[in-house]
């Protein structure tokens, strides 16, 4: 990046994106061309386009499940709930036995 003549800056502005019209665009000389050869990473399809479009952007990509609807974000959510409630029921259920077998006792 750093031996780039034209700096990297514009290489960064197309980093994982398809710079074919960008390169095609500057006119690039015949020996820049070339050396193509040893730099040319490959075809970009456009689905892996789209997804580092979406990774790029600010917004969050609409098709990701909101995380408390997910597995054990789910269930944790329930027994955050349900254990306390156990606890209390087990309270008092403790309270009613003990109070009925003092009262037994006089
Ligand atoms: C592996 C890919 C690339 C190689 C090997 C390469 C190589 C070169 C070379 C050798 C030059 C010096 C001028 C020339 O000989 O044409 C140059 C200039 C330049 N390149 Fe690239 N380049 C690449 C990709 C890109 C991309 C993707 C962009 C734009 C997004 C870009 C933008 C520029 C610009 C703006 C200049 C300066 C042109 C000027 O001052 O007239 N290059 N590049």
């Amino acid at each position: 990046m750093d031996d780039h003549p034209g700096g990297d800056d514009v290489l960064l502005q197309t980093a994982g994106k398809d710079a074919s019209e960008e390169f095609d665009d500057v006119g690039h000389s015949k020996s820049a061309i070339e050396q193509l050869k040893d730099f040319y990473v490959g075809e970009c399809s456009e689905v892996l386009e789209k997804k580092l479009e979406s990774v790029t952007d600010a917004k969050p990509a609409a098709k990701d499940p909101p995380t408390s609807t997910n597995g054990a974000g789910f269930y944790s959510k329930i027994l955050q709930f349900l254990v306390p409630l156990m606890l209390l029921g087990v309270a008092v259920a403790l309270r009613k036995y003990s109070k009925k077998t003092a009262d037994a006792k006089y």
